[in-house]
């Protein structure tokens, strides 16, 4: 297994600048995320690791090995790809196989034998094995296509979406799984997604990239709780945080609507006066006859076990997620406030976090 770092890199294609100066450091046997947009680095992240890309500035360190000059061989990483890539008319077992048949591996069948069985088991897919890969599942292929990156027992899990086109149902089982796996195998994955429950549900540790930067690396918890601007703020939760603009005067926060929520709670406060983005979870907004906020309810998802709602003051729209008991109509007439020591306050010019700013 192995320790994973990338110290400054920057990667350029022509005049575009794909990566710029990435700091990522993967602990042994962590399972990282990397989260972004399309188009925000995370696949030339992966081939840079893997060895199929040179960075334009910068170094990778495998344990603590700047591999640099290391060809993809030798830095001996699995990359699993979003579209399976099984030889089709092989079958289950003679792609798992595969790739330990390779001259330089020098393999005994009985150990080959042995490693595909341990995998099939591992990843339920034993009745397969005698089945040509063009006849399965799309779920069932992409389990192949991961247990033949398992089977050779890398270093390194490189992993591209892997799950994205599989239906929601399916992902959800093989997200468990692949969380499962990666924990009894001890090893070291980097996980890129753009779906951020995916990255919540299944990260040790989350990196959020934008348009080639990171943005924010820290766990789960720490991401949806401080995120370091308002662009993580947005990228996680579902809903994502409300942002309301305004200013704190005299221990309250002051909407641009006119509104005031109370402040303070004895947290030290240097902000006063000073143009404010309050950002607010849905679960920390509470509908209350008395207090202060005042909202017109705009629509109710029903979602089992909380409703969804969407408020709407002035021209600002606000979630918050109630009881399912809770009876509302829209165009309702409500009164709100929130948790003021879940507040995370950002500037509102540059959205970063006060708590984050320097
Ligand atoms: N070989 C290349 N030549 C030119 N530009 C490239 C090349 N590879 C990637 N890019 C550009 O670099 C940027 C980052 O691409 P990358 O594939 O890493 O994004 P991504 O986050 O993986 O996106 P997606 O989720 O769509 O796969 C994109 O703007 C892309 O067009």
């Amino acid at each position: 297994m192995a320790h994973i770092e990338l110290k400054g890199i920057t990667k350029t294609f022509g005049t575009h600048t794909a990566l710029k100066n990435l700091n990522i450091d993967i602990a042994d046997g962590e399972f990282f995320v990397l989260l972004g947009q399309t188009g925000a680095g995370k696949t030339t992240t992966l081939r840079l690791i893997a060895g199929l890309e040179k960075p334009t500035a910068g170094q990778i360190f495998i344990d603590g090995h700047d591999v640099a000059d290391w060809g993809a061989a030798e830095r001996d990483v699995a990359l699993v790809l979003q579209q399976y890539s099984l030889y089709p008319r092989y079958t289950v077992r003679e792609n798992l196989e595969f790739p330990l048949k390779s001259r330089i591996r020098r393999i005994d069948p009985p150990e080959i034998q042995e490693r595909v069985a341990r995998v099939a088991k591992t990843l339920r897919i034993e009745h397969l094995l005698d089945r040509k890969t063009d006849r399965l599942s799309g779920g069932e292929m992409q389990r192949v296509s991961i247990g033949r990156a398992i089977v050779r027992k890398p270093r390194v899990f490189l992993m591209d979406e892997p799950l994205s086109a599989l239906d929601a149902k399916l992902r959800e089982a093989l997200r468990t799984e692949l969380k499962n796996l990666q924990m009894n195998l001890g090893a070291t994955f980097l996980f890129v997604t753009h779906d951020q429950i995916e990255a919540m549900s299944m990260g040790d540790k989350i990196g959020v990239l934008n348009n080639g930067q990171l943005v924010q690396t820290g766990t789960p918890q720490e991401i949806y709780r401080n995120p370091a601007n308002t662009f993580v703020a947005r990228a996680v939760g579902s809903p994502p945080m409300n942002l309301i603009t305004g200013t704190l005067a005299g221990g309250e926060a002051v909407a641009s609507e006119g509104y005031r929520l109370p402040f303070g709670n004895g947290r030290a406060i240097a902000a006063d006066g000073r143009p404010l983005t309050f950002g607010i979870r849905p679960e920390d907004i509470f509908l209350d006859s008395g207090a202060p906020g005042e909202a017109r309810v705009h629509d109710v998802e029903n979602h089992g076990v909380e409703k969804i709602v969407t408020l709407r003051t002035g021209e600002k729209f606000i979630h918050a997620t109630v009881p399912t008991q809770t009876v509302l109509r829209i165009e309702d007439t409500v009164r709100f406030s929130w948790n003021p020591e879940k507040v995370v306050l950002f500037d509102a010019g540059s959205g970063v976090s006060l708590r984050h700013a320097v």
